[in-house]
């Protein structure tokens, strides 16, 4: 059977299905954000793009949740699950499928699944003993534990021993292949620092793992053995593939492969590296299966040195955030203040620099002054019409612009987010620096009317293309930024915006013309008064 028929046109992305334990907080916002990112970056490319995130609802953790307050399992997922798909909505994060593991066509995707790896002969009776952490869902070795036998990424919680019959998963049979497949796919798992604890991982030799549980219901029967329950991850790894179906067709495996499998991108933190890195793409090979193009795993939000998390509480209510910053403000800080596949804490004040030193001063100033200028010292209230012939190559301004959107788009697709907004900055640096230095005010008082439009043009040129390449971070920024250069763009309708602002056109320094008529200036993002010290 050929389940596969992708093109290069498609590109399918995932977040993790968050635990639905608690409700998000920061870290999950996190990792939704940057795939939104790189989601609305790929549809400026103009590729067909799936991004998929949802929730994974089955195993003990959730069920001690659900107990833990008095309800059904399914009741206290259905109570939660509104505050994920909320939050994506507050933070402007556009998916394509919400995927839930509790969804009944989930269960069909599940079985099929499970029948292809049992009949490879990888799925075998045997005895689990070990440490169990619930909130990780997964055994511990005991050398990895912290003192008093803490899990050592829910420093609050010991690991349970267990001792029952479970069955496993071949996952030694794999070694050779999977190393293998790291060696021919340097790429798929990034950051390289992540690679080399993964390959570090599996050269200690890889053991076979447990894939059903005894004594739990909440989860999917296990097929041949339906006292057993399906080891939660099995399932929730396979929840992206469920998302893949279009909403009418049957639950296969053959419907849900064919027009995107397989995944471009997995975006996941480093928690979780392990699951996608090594036992997903093993059971993938069991099942006979194309594997995915790449893992990423980023670092921890953090604070006070810990894993911020559900488990710990010690969270950032994202909400807040963003009611009171706003979502471009929050989605902006943590892509560019912290490199991706690092760690970094979350700081205040920092936060407030940041945004006010960016977005208020250098991007936000800008665009006001200039615009300001162009009423002032032109007699019409368009862009100039020198027009990119009109700008030598040497400009300043247009020798940054003419390599920016290739440099951008390299950075993009590594993920480096931080790297892009330096490199857009600079730019937008650039152009204050150019308006002091060439003092258009002082260039219009001489009479040299075409030096001062071509000083304005430049920089206007240059706030665009800012913004353009912005606007998978800060799209509403970038929105208001494009109306007020007098493009009719919206970049949060994404099927208008990618047709009507292509990046091979937009990315492109010297785009603007005279048919431009400019907007009322409008300040894109207030200053933000730092909080007292009292
Ligand atoms: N502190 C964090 N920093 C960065 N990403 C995080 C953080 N916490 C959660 N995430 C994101 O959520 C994923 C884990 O989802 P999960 O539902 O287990 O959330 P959690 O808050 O870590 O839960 P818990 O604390 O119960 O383990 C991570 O792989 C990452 O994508
Ligand atoms: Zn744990």
């Amino acid at each position: 059977m050929n389940l596969v028929n992708k093109t290069e046109k498609t590109f399918a992305l995932t977040t993790p299905l968050y635990y639905v334990n608690d409700v998000p907080h920061i870290g999950s916002a996190y990792t939704t954000i940057a795939a939104d990112v790189v989601a609305r970056f790929q549809r400026l490319l103009g590729h067909q793009v799936l991004l998929i995130t949802g929730t994974d609802e089955h195993g003990q953790k959730i069920q001690r949740s659900a107990e833990s307050l008095g309800k059904a399992p399914q009741d206290f997922c259905d109570e939660i699950v509104p505050s994920f798909v909320n939050l994506w909505q507050l933070l402007d994060i556009q998916y394509d499928r919400f995927s839930r593991t509790t969804a009944p066509r989930h269960e069909a995707i599940v079985k099929e699944f499970f029948k292809r790896v049992w009949e490879s002969g990888d799925i075998y009776q045997g005895q689990q003993k070990g440490w169990y952490c619930v909130s990780c869902e997964e055994f511990k070795e005991e050398r990895d534990l912290l003192e008093g036998h803490r899990c050592p990424i829910h420093t609050n919680k010991e690991v349970e021993w267990r001792d029952e019959q479970n069955y496993f998963f071949r996952l030694s049979k794999y070694q050779t292949k999977l190393t293998e497949f790291y060696q021919s796919k340097p790429n798929f798992i990034q950051p390289e620092s992540r690679r080399n604890e993964v390959l570090s991982f599996v050269n200690q030799g890889l053991q076979d793992f447990s894939i059903s549980r005894v004594n739990l219901d909440w989860g999917f029967p296990v097929p041949v053995d339906p006292k057993h329950t399906l080891y939660v991850w099995f399932d929730a790894l396979l929840g992206y593939v469920t998302a893949l179906l279009e909403p009418d067709v049957e639950a296969t495996l053959e419907n849900a492969l064919e027009k995107w499998w397989p995944i471009n991108l997995h975006l996941i933190g480093k928690d979780i590296l392990r699951f996608h890195a090594v036992y997903w793409p093993a059971m993938l090979l069991s099942a006979g299966l194309p594997l995915p193009e790449r893992v990423f795993g980023h670092g921890f939000l953090t604070k006070d040195g810990q894993k911020m998390g559900k488990t710990l509480g010690n969270t950032l209510d994202p909400i807040a955030l963003v009611e009171r910053y706003g979502s471009d403000a929050v989605r902006y800080y943590f892509l560019k203040e912290i490199e991706f596949g690092k760690d970094g804490d979350f700081n205040e004040v920092r936060f407030i620099n940041v945004l006010n030193a960016d977005l208020a001063n250098d991007l936000g100033n800008l665009l006001n002054r200039t615009l300001s200028m162009v009423k002032k010292y032109c007699t019409e209230n368009n862009v100039p019409s020198i027009g990119n012939e009109g700008i030598p190559d040497e400009n300043p301004l247009k020798a940054i612009g003419l390599s920016l959107g290739e440099q951008v788009k390299q950075a993009y697709q590594e993920l480096a987010f931080s790297q892009a907004c330096v490199a857009i900055f600079s730019l937008a640096q650039a152009s204050n620096k150019f308006i002091d230095e060439q003092a258009p005010w002082s260039l219009y008082k001489q009479g040299q009317q075409e030096s001062v439009e071509k000083v304005l043009y430049a920089v206007l040129e240059s706030v665009r293309l800012a913004a353009y390449l912005l606007s998978p971070i800060i799209p509403n920024i970038s929105s208001d930024i494009y109306q007020q250069l007098g493009f009719g763009i919206n970049f949060n309708d994404q099927k208008q915006s990618s047709l009507t602002a292509p990046f091979a056109i937009h990315a492109k320094w010297g785009l603007l013309s005279s048919k431009q008529q400019l907007g009322k200036p409008q300040p894109i993002f207030q200053r933000i008064e730092p909080p007292k010290n009292d």
